[in-house]
C-alpha cells in the first residue's frame, strides 16, 4: 500500500485533460504474429506509432499468470517488508519516487537485471517468498518474452530489407545484453475522481530508452500513448495480449524511420493495475548507430554512441526529457 502524509494531489503531477481522452481501439495496430503477412504491418505501425498490440505470441497464459500472481503476492506485503528489497539503486524495489531525478508518480515497482549473472542476494530474500521459486518465474517469463520480442525483431529486419535478420535480435541475444525488466503495482487512488477534471500520474510521460519493451498488463486501464500531434489516446486494457514499443535506440538504428512512442500511466480511481515490462537492450558496449543499409543517400541524424554513453546521460534525465536531442546532429542550414 502507498502511505501519504498529505492529500495525493499535494505529492503527485496531475495532468488536467481539457476533455476526456479518446479511446481509439481501433486505431492502434494489431498484429498477428501467426500471419506471414504481419511484416508489412509491423513496419507501418513502427513507423507512424511506434506502439502496436500483438496476438498470438506464444508465450504460455501459465508463465504471465504465474508471475502476476507473485508479484501480486509481493506488492500485497506491508511497506516494511517490501522496503526491505529497497532502495531501487538501480535494482530493487520503488515506492513512488521513479529514477535518480525527483520524478515521482503513483506507483510502486520491482526493477530487476534480466543479467543471469544477477544473483537475487539482498533483494530475493526480501521478495516475500521462496527466493528462488520468484526467480524462475521471472526466468521463465522473461526467456519466452524475449523470445517473441526477438521474432519481431527478425520481421522487422526482414520488412526493413536488411541482409542480416538478426541485425537487431541478436543485441537482445547477447550475453551481455543490458535488458531490464520491471514489474508496476499502480494501486487505485479514490482522490483521482475528485481532482476537477485532472488525472493523477501514476507513471509520468516518458519515451523507453532501450530497443524495444514489451507490456503486459491485467484489465485495469490507464496506459496512454501519445500520437504525433501530441494528443493523448487511451489504450484499452488486454490481458491476453502484448503491447510493444519502439525504443530510442531502434529509432536511433533506423536513422529516424521508426519512432519511439511517448507514453504515461495516469491512476485509477477503482482498480489496481499491475504490469510487467520487458525492456530489450544491447550490451553496454554496443555503438547505437544508423544501419548503413537504411542510409542509402541519406546522412545520419545522430552522433556515434555506445549504449553506455546513452544510458549515462538517460539516468542525468528527468522523465519527460527528451534524452535524444543531445544525441541529434545539427542539421547545416
Ligand atoms: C527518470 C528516469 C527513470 C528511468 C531512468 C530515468 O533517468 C529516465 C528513463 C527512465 C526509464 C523509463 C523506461 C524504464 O522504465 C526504465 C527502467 C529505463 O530504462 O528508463 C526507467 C528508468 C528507471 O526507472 O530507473
Ligand atoms: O506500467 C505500465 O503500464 C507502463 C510503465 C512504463 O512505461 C515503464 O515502466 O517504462
Ligand atoms: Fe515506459
Amino acid at each position: 500500500m502507498l502511505v501519504l502524509s498529505k492529500p495525493a494531489d499535494e505529492h503527485f503531477c496531475i495532468v488536467k485533460a481539457s476533455k476526456p481522452s479518446p479511446i481509439f481501439p481501433d486505431s492502434i495496430p494489431l498484429i498477428d504474429l501467426s500471419k506471414p503477412a504481419s511484416k508489412n504491418l509491423l513496419i507501418k505501425a513502427c513507423q507512424d506509432f511506434g506502439f502496436f498490440k500483438v496476438i498470438n505470441h506464444g508465450v504460455p497464459t501459465e508463465f504471465i499468470s504465474k508471475l502476476e500472481s507473485k508479484a501480486m503476492k509481493f506488492f500485497s506485503l506491508p511497506l516494511s517488508e517490501k522496503e526491505k528489497a529497497a532502495p531501487p539503486d538501480p535494482f530493487g524495489y520503488g515506492n513512488k519516487s521513479i529514477g535518480p531525478n525527483g520524478d515521482v508518480g503513483w506507483v510502486e515497482y520491482l526493477l530487476l537485471t534480466t543479467s543471469p549473472q544477477f544473483n537475487y542476494h539482498g533483494l530475493a530474500t526480501n521478495i516475500g517468498e521462496n527466493p528462488e521459486k520468484f526467480r524462475c518465474a521471472v526466468n521463465d517469463y522473461v526467456s519466452s518474452v524475449k523470445k517473441m520480442a526477438c521474432e519481431i525483431l527478425e520481421l522487422l529486419a526482414d520488412g526493413l530489407k536488411i541482409q542480416q535478420r538478426n541485425v537487431f535480435s541478436k543485441l537482445l541475444m547477447d550475453e551481455q545484453s543490458d535488458s531490464v525488466f520491471r514489474l508496476n503495482h499502480y494501486p487505485p487512488c479514490p482522490e483521482s475522481q475528485e481532482l476537477n477534471g485532472g488525472n493523477l500520474i501514476g507513471f509520468g510521460e516518458h519515451t523507453d530508452p532501450q530497443i524495444i519493451s514489451v507490456l503486459r498488463s491485467n484489465n485495469t486501464s490507464g496506459l496512454q500513448i501519445s500520437l504525433r500531434d501530441g494528443n493523448w489516446i487511451s489504450v484499452p486494457p488486454d490481458q491476453n495480449s502484448f503491447f510493444i514499443n519502439v525504443g530510442d535506440s531502434l529509432q536511433v538504428m533506423t536513422n529516424g524511420r521508426f519512432k519511439s512512442v511517448r507514453h504515461r500511466v495516469l491512476a485509477n480511481s477503482l482498480k489496481s493495475r499491475v504490469s510487467m515490462i520487458y525492456f530489450g537492450g544491447p550490451p553496454l558496449s554496443e555503438k547505437i548507430a544508423p544501419l548503413p543499409s537504411l542510409m542509402q543517400g541519406e546522412d545520419s541524424l545522430y552522433k556515434e554512441f555506445t549504449w553506455f554513453e546513452y544510458k549515462k546521460s538517460a539516468y542525468k534525465s528527468r522523465l519527460a526529457d527528451n534524452r535524444l536531442v543531445l544525441f541529434e546532429k545539427i542539421a547545416a542550414s
